[in-house]
């Protein structure tokens, strides 16, 4: 599912009312109505108190059209207009006009704080202050108009997008921002939701049609898109009946040191799990017999040395390479990625320790093989591309190194981005019970097998991430979150690729049965 930033949304609604030959008011008659439809299914007609707040743009003119069919079906309404500004949209004059045809009760027009109306706990709140046309924080009375929204413990429903938020831009002012229970937001969700000091205001949303130009949707380039299943299922290779271990590719695992060589038992079992057809894990002497022990299925390649990694031999030409979980950082480890990265072309997964080590020698950066992978949690990010001020400019470095370098480079966290040069997709599977040790050892694992089964390095990025975040989900069904170990997300690996193949339950008639 494709992210358009609010430019791109405008180009849409203008190209929809020049090629559909409606005026954009017809167009937010539509949005309306899709928010009509959806609370009148819920509320079937329910006489709970709704209180519609507007601004004076055309979220406000949302808020007013609503307000109109809502009166009109017969619900409870009161609609407020926080009057800042004589400077009204179109669309927001006709609804305001359109909407004393249907009541005698005019909107109640909002200077100040003496204005603010009580809102009783089991009332509706519908938030059409701002939509996506916010440009600055929200200031004065009207920002103590959201406070008094907000200490209300009433449901707030969010038209568009919760009035604060810019679409796809920073947060400007995080108390001055609707904490909308729902949002629903029309077309397509925007990339605040998805990036973590925007997201969390928006704990649940869903995206109505509202009928935008489809040529338009499908041949723009979006700023992001969303990984859903059925384009993971589009990725999956169907194995072929006279393969052979061979045909699967042979992953050399590299990392490990006195006292972290459960990451690398972690990421071999999440490795073998996700089907790569040869395993041989190179460790420091010490980790030998706790792999060949833990893990039966893989082969063993010790290291020169007994604590640490010094030398990781490629001769023998593995498929692809994942490195550094559990490695250590000391020099001599140092020198060996360097010989690694100096005597691999293939694109490899990079993890952990490994980043670490480039971050310190920021030389070694040119020498990546170019499609590699790198799979950072945030402080490793943060070592790599340096504090950032916001989401959207953490976005920008990486954007910038990927392209430099010709990287993929993970953003793990709730939603994890994974961006490649000119791309940037947002995973829509996994949950807080992943926040956990070694989760991120099961990931590398995953990765490294696809990428060593012949998955293009940006499609092993993406298909790893959603079925880890997807094997994490089920972990977490079964246990709970705090339950949740990197053990219990590796043993899921395969019900998240039979997760893939399953049909969704047609819906249920209840009233069928009597
Ligand atoms: N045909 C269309 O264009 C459609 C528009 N729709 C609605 O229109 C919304 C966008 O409307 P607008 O572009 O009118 O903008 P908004 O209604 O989001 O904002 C209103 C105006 O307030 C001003 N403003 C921005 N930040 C401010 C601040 N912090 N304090 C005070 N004033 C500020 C801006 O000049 C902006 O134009 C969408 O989010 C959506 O709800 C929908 O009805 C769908 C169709
Ligand atoms: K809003």
């Amino acid at each position: 599912m494709k992210i358009f930033s609010a430019e791109q949304l405008y180009e849409a609604d203008r190209i929809t009312c020049e090629k559909q030959q409606i005026s954009s008011t017809d167009l937010m008659e539509r949005a309306a109505g899709q928010i009509f439809n959806w609370l009148n299914t819920r509320m079937q007609g329910a006489q709970v108190p709704i209180h519609i707040f507007c601004g004076i743009g055309n979220n406000g003119g949302d808020g007013l059209a609503l307000g109109r069919m809502l009166i009109n079906h017969g619900y409870k309404v009161e609609v407020y207009i926080a009057n800042f500004t004589d400077k009204r949209s179109k669309c927001f004059l006709i609804n305001y006009g359109r909407i004393k045809d249907v009541t005698k009760n005019w909107p109640k027009l909002m200077s100040g704080p003496d204005d603010f109306p009580e809102i009783h706990p089991d009332d509706i709140i519908v938030d059409a202050l701002f939509g996506i046309g916010l440009t600055r924080a929200i200031e004065g009375w009207v920002k103590e108009l959201v406070l008094h929204l907000n200490s209300s413990p009433a449901f707030k429903l969010a038209i568009d997008i919760p009035s604060g938020l810019s679409a796809n831009g920073p947060v400007l002012d995080p108390e001055g921002v609707v904490r909308a229970n729902h949002t629903l937001t029309f077309q397509t969700p925007k990339m605040a939701f998805f990036l973590p000091k925007s997201g969390q205001f928006v704990p649940y949303f869903e995206a109505l049609d509202i009928g935008l130009d489809p040529q338009y949707l499908i041949e723009t380039k979006p700023m992001a898109s969303i990984v859903l299943k059925p384009e993971v299922k589009s990725f999956y290779r169907q194995r072929n009946k006279y393969s052979h271990k061979g045909d699967y590719g042979h992953l050399l695992m590299a990392g490990g040191n006195q006292g972290q060589m459960g990451a690398m038992v972690l990421s071999s079992q999440a490795a073998l799990r996700t089907g790569c057809g040869l395993l041989t894990v190179h460790v420091p002497k010490c980790g030998l017999d706790i792999l060949q022990t833990a893990v039966p299925e893989a082969m063993a390649q010790p290291d020169l040395e007994e604590l640490t990694i010094s030398d990781i031999p490629v001769n023998w030409s593995p498929t692809t390479v994942a490195v550094g979980m559990g490695m250590g950082t000391k020099a001599e480890t140092a020198e060996a990625i360097k010989t690694l990265f100096a005597q691999t072309e293939q694109p490899m997964v990079i993890d952990a320790d490994a980043l670490n080590l480039i971050s310190e020698h920021q030389n070694m950066f040119d020498s990546i093989p170019q499609g590699s992978i790198l799979t950072p949690h945030p402080g490793e990010l943060k070592r790599l591309v340096g504090e950032w001020t916001d989401d959207y400019d953490k976005i920008e470095r990486v954007k910038q190194l990927c392209e430099k370098h010709q990287l993929i480079i993970l953003v793990k966290g709730a939603n994890t981005l994974v961006i490649g040069p000119g791309l940037i997709k947002i995973n829509s599977t996994g949950n807080p019970g992943m926040a956990t040790a070694g989760s991120g050892d099961v990931l590398s694992g995953m990765i490294g097998s696809l990428l060593a089964q012949g998955y293009e390095p940006i499609i092993a990025a993406i298909m790893g991430v959603y079925l880890h975040g997807s094997a994490g989900n089920m972990a977490a069904t079964e246990l709970g979150f705090e339950a949740v170990t990197a053990s219990e997300i590796s043993s899921r690996i395969s019900e998240s690729f039979l997760e893939l193949f399953r049909e969704e339950a047609p819906p249920q008639n209840s009233g069928s049965k009597e």
